[in-house]
């Protein structure tokens, strides 16, 4: 069985003037948690509105399980479910009229419907308010309901377009939980989010869109290794003595919390970082080592980008 259930090659998608979508390339492993990871408007749900045919590529092509997404869009449509910012939830039904109204459209008989649905609120923590109205559903359960609909079609793929964004930390938690136990069933998950955390957590790939472009793609742990040397956080007392430091360090800065993070590097660059704050009469709070996080890792890509794109132009 072929290994890659999504394919995409050269994706170019532009709206009016502006290029969203810019050379899109990436492969997603059949059974995966992929992350499509990016800040607002880095061209995440586009990416998501092609790969689901709600709208076309303007050039470039893009498969799933091996049709074409635009030429072959109705047999791509059985393969996958999106949920997330289109959500199939009907407010006035109950959760259970919900699942029930969903398979039937799925032309499921009346018996397996029945069944899956009990299996679904089931799975989804959700029989104790299978038969209140959804619009008296909190946010978490309102998404735990769309993505149990989504799944009476026994999808291939699942879309989940910032499956966690506005939850509670509690939710956003059980959420991930449940992302979890759909892979374990064998189905790839194609996850958009803006937290690095969640990338963190769930993806088995992860790939970084920035103005419409993969800039690096493995493993959290690969992602992490780029950077991989362990950073050294210091933390100032004074809100002028942190400006002073910021203005001889090169880092990553935290004004709320007067924190410069630098690359702890070698002996000598530990060194020179702390003879420079003693030369200038620069008192630290506090000084630690942390290895780096993804945080760290988009940061540092999108910065790199970034001076490179103004070096060139
Ligand atoms: N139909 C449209 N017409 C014009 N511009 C659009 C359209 N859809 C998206 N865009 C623009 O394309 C860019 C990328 O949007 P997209 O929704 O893909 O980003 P995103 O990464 O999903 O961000 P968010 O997290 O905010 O949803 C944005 O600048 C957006 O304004």
């Amino acid at each position: 069985m072929n290994d890659t259930v999504i394919s995409v090659k050269d994706i170019q998608k532009t709206y009016g003037k502006q290029t969203v979508l810019d050379g899109l390339h990436f492969e997603v492993k059949r059974g995966s948690i992929f992350a499509l990871l990016g800040e607002n408007g880095a061209g995440k749900t586009t990416t998501v509105r092609i790969l689901s045919t709600l709208i076309q590529a303007d050039s470039g092509s893009a498969t799933i399980a091996g049709y074409d997404t635009s030429r072959e869009a109705e047999s791509v449509k059985k393969m996958i479910s999106l949920t997330g910012q289109y959500a199939a939830v009907d407010e006035l039904l109950t959760g259970e009229e919900n699942l029930m109204m969903m398979g039937r459209l799925n032309h499921l008989n009346r018996k397996a419907v029945k069944e899956r649905t009990t299996e679904l609120l089931e799975q989804f923590d959700l029989t104790n308010a299978a038969k209140k109205p959804a619009k008296t559903y909190s946010g978490g359960m309102r998404r735990r309901l769309d993505i149990a609909i989504s799944l009476l079609a026994s999808p291939e793929v699942i879309f989940l377009d910032e499956p966690t964004t506005g939850l509670d930390p509690r939710s956003r938690r059980n959420m991930w939980s449940l992302i979890e136990r759909l892979s374990d069933n064998g189905v790839t998950i194609f996850l958009t989010t803006q937290y690095l955390e969640e990338a963190d957590q769930l993806a088995d790939q992860i790939a970084i869109i920035d103005d419409g472009k993969i800039v690096e793609e493995g493993t959290a742990e690969e992602l992490k290794r780029i950077i991989g040397e362990e950073k050294l956080e210091l933390t100032f007392n004074e809100l002028d003595t942190y400006q002073k430091a910021q203005s001889l360090l090169k880092g990553q800065v935290n004004e709320t919390d007067r924190v410069i993070s630098v690359t702890a590097g070698s002996t000598e660059n530990l060194r020179q970082i702390l003879n420079t704050l003693h030369e200038h009469g620069i008192e630290t709070e506090s000084i630690n080592f942390r290895k780096p996080t993804l945080d760290d890792v988009f940061m540092d890509i999108t910065n790199r980008k970034r001076k490179e794109l103004s070096a060139n132009a």
